[in-house]
């Protein structure tokens, strides 16, 4: 389930593929950069590298259509407890490619490009498992709407996140708007988005934009950061997994879904894992909570 339920509201087009999948295989021919998904069936946690450092991890045409791809597969992931989205070399994201975009820079162009990310991100939010986005360097523009998309955000020291839409001309495209008033309430979201201003890490935990900042890393020690995170990120996923994604579950229900129906979800959840494995197991246990 996602809030488009794009399963009930796919569009065809006239040889019978789907309006995404259209503009995904128009996207794949605009080349550069590479996404990068690890799994570990072990821990239950994947890793998601945005590598296209050259371009300080901008996100190409082909790049928004591999995501499409990554997030099928992590939906199809039943061992996923979460996932950590970052770039390569210390830098998070510039964004969407502005080669790319010099292509489509008419509206049409805009609102297809619009249609898949707004695809892509709404479907990363709504996986069954927890999200991180770990900003590093700069997250800018398209790259501070992905990170919205995310469960968290966990910041380096020194990064910076700009929603700088607005000296561009535009608006955010990629669903990033709606997230902010959802995450800030709609007076931070207007400050965040009609400034266009850089927000460092320590005014960004401050006003609830992220939850989560790492502060003892040596400058541009990503494998240091990449840890600390991991090590934030296993006061979650130390739990089994069943459980760690029936919450998920509801907190997306509860998202999207009118109260009285996310409540019937809750239901199904919560007898989902009771008298489970870890249920059984802590019931047998002599429990203490310290
Ligand atoms: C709805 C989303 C929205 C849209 O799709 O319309 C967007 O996200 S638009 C993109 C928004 N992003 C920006 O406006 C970022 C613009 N770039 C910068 O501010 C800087 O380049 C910065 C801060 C990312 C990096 O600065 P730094 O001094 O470290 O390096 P350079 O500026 O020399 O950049 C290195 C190299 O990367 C290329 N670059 C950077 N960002 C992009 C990008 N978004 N698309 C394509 N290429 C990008 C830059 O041109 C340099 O390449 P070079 O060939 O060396 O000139």
């Amino acid at each position: 389930m996602n809030n488009n339920n794009s399963a009930k509201k796919v569009k065809m087009n006239g040889n019978g593929e789907s309006v995404i999948d259209n503009i995904r295989r128009e996207y794949s021919d605009y080349k550069g950069g590479a996404l990068q998904l690890t799994k570990d069936d072990t821990t239950g946690i994947a890793d998601i590298c945005i590598n296209a450092f050259e371009r300080r991890n901008a996100l190409s045409g082909t790049m928004m259509s591999q995501l499409s791809d990554i997030i099928t597969q992590l939906e199809q992931w039943e061992q996923g407890k979460a996932v950590i989205i970052h770039g390569s070399n210390g830098f998070f994201s510039s964004g969407g490619d502005l080669n790319t975009v010099r292509n489509i820079d008419n509206s049409d162009g805009g609102r297809r490009m619009a249609l898949l990310m707004h695809d892509n991100l709404s479907r990363l939010q709504a996986l069954p498992l927890l999200s991180v986005a770990l900003i590093e360097g700069k997250a800018l523009g398209g790259g501070a709407e992905l990170t919205t998309a995310c469960d968290f955000r966990v910041m380096s020291r020194e990064a910076e996140i700009g929603f700088v839409h607005i000296k561009l001309g535009v608006t955010t495209g990629w669903g990033g708007g709606t997230r902010l008033v959802q995450m800030l309430g709609p007076c931070k979201a207007l400050d965040v988005m009609m400034s266009g201003r850089l927000i460092k890490a320590a005014e960004a935990l401050n006003i609830g934009l992220v939850q989560h900042v790492i502060s003892d890393c040596d400058t541009n020690d990503s494998n240091c950061v990449l840890s600390k995170c991991h090590e934030w990120l296993n006061s979650y996923t130390r739990h089994n997994a069943a459980t760690l994604r029936a919450i998920k579950g509801i907190v997306n229900s509860a998202r999207w879904l009118p109260t009285d129906e996310a409540l019937k979800k809750e239901v199904e959840y919560f007898a989902s894992v009771w008298g489970g494995p870890a249920h059984q197991k802590a019931l047998g246990s002599n429990i203490k909570h310290k």
